[in-house]
């Protein structure tokens, strides 16, 4: 047969396909207006099992095509009901409260709570992300989720990722164990030096002090070093203080620039970062679920099942959306045998069409489900 007959066969197929497909999307529509009123689930597993069975038997050595085909048809046949259907669900209520005043202002004042001391780079991240806010100094991450959850701070400001390290995972556990929204995020560029008492030179260091992330940016540096010994510590500025105050001249601290000036210390050595692109997004986060205008980035934690395309299910529907994933990173979850949940961060606003449907179905779908907010980088 010549190519062009077998197209216009293909053509002829494909036809009836578009019909076929429409008639069966029209029968899921009547299916989500009985499952609406008899309070259904859209799932059902048994049923779509059944389907599979019967096609992949029917199907002989094409049998993995037909099973992928028709888990796409149910895909997209449970999508349409989900937008049908109007079953609550968390996300659905936490954006619906988030966006109850739709002309909330980013407000350029209230008590920040910041992990470290004057000089950490929580702090200038705190200075970029609410330039007129007051700073309340907390010594853990814990203890600045404690502030805003007391209401003690309006705002807290945390580290969330690394360019170098990946995400901070102590941070992303504090979101999914309390109830913060991510409202604002900035990213800064990251120079670390070694510092260390005046006139103190590179021989004469035996211990370095500082933040694990740091220890981890500059491990090239660190490694290329004999006999010193590196020890970790709450934060990068609060190394350079304790070295200042400890007056110990055996001792360095990797910290910022500013650092030096402010606790009247000196570089031994400067850019001592593995890669000049290093950067850290930090997020500001507050107990009210406030979207603001111009928010343009959703974070996710997400935990799906551990079976062939779970993670593709997810995937498909920010496709069919056509938005734009900016972050994908699968984390294993603690104490469990290689299970892994996946942080998530999509171009995108609930604002626009479909896209709070697709977060609705996100979560009946998926094993495990926290929106973590919609706000803009500044
Ligand atoms: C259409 C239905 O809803 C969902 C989609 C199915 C399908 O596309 O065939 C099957 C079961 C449900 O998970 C239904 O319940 O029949």
């Amino acid at each position: 047969m010549e190519l062009s007959e077998i197209r216009e066969k293909i053509d002829a197929v494909d036809d009836q396909l578009l019909d076929l497909f429409l008639e069966r999307m029209h029968l899921s529509e009547e299916v989500a207006a009985y499952k609406n009123e008899h309070h259904l689930p859209i799932l059902n597993k048994e049923r779509e099992r059944a389907i599979l069975a019967k096609v992949t038997e029917k199907s002989g050595e094409k049998e993995r095509y037909a099973y992928h085909l028709f888990s796409t048809l149910f895909e997209l046949a449970r999508s349409r009901q989900a937008e049908l259907i109007d079953a609550p669900t968390k996300v659905g209520a936490q954006i619906k409260a988030a966006l109850a005043d739709i002309n909330a202002v980013f407000p350029q004042t209230g008590l920040v709570a910041c992990q470290g001391v004057e000089g950490a780079n929580s702090q200038v991240a705190c200075d970029r992300l609410l330039p007129r806010g007051n700073i309340v100094y907390v010594k853990t991450f814990q203890a600045v989720v404690s502030a805003v959850e007391s209401g003690l701070c309006k705002f807290g400001v945390l580290p969330i990722e690394n360019s170098s390290n990946g995400s901070v995972r102590a941070v992303y556990e504090l979101l999914q164990d309390h109830n913060l929204s991510i409202v604002r995020s900035t990213r800064l560029c990251i120079r670390h030096e070694l510092l260390a008492l005046p006139g103190v030179k590179m021989s004469d260091i035996t211990e370095i002090y500082s933040h694990e992330q740091a220890i981890g940016q500059c491990s090239k540096f660190l490694n290329g070093l004999n006999g010193v010994r590196v020890i970790p510590c709450d934060n990068t500025a609060m190394a350079a203080k304790m070295v200042a105050e400890r007056g110990d001249r055996h001792a360095a601290a990797i910290s910022s620039h500013p650092c030096a000036a402010l606790y009247g210390l000196e570089t031994i050595n400067d850019e001592i970062q593995d890669s000049d692109n290093n950067y850290t997004r930090f997020i500001c986060v507050t107990k009210d679920p406030v979207i603001y205008a111009g928010a343009n980035r959703i974070s996710l934690i997400i935990a799906c099942d551990n079976k062939p395309g779970a993670l593709y299910e997810i995937l498909s529907k920010l496709a069919a959306l056509g938005i734009n994933m900016t972050k994908l990173e699968s984390c294993p979850v603690t104490g469990r045998n290689f299970e892994f949940i996946f942080f998530l961060e999509l171009e995108a606003s609930v604002q626009e069409p479909g896209v709070l449907a697709m977060l609705e179905e996100l979560e009946r779908s998926c094993a495990g489900f926290h929106f973590l907010g919609n706000y803009a980088e500044v």
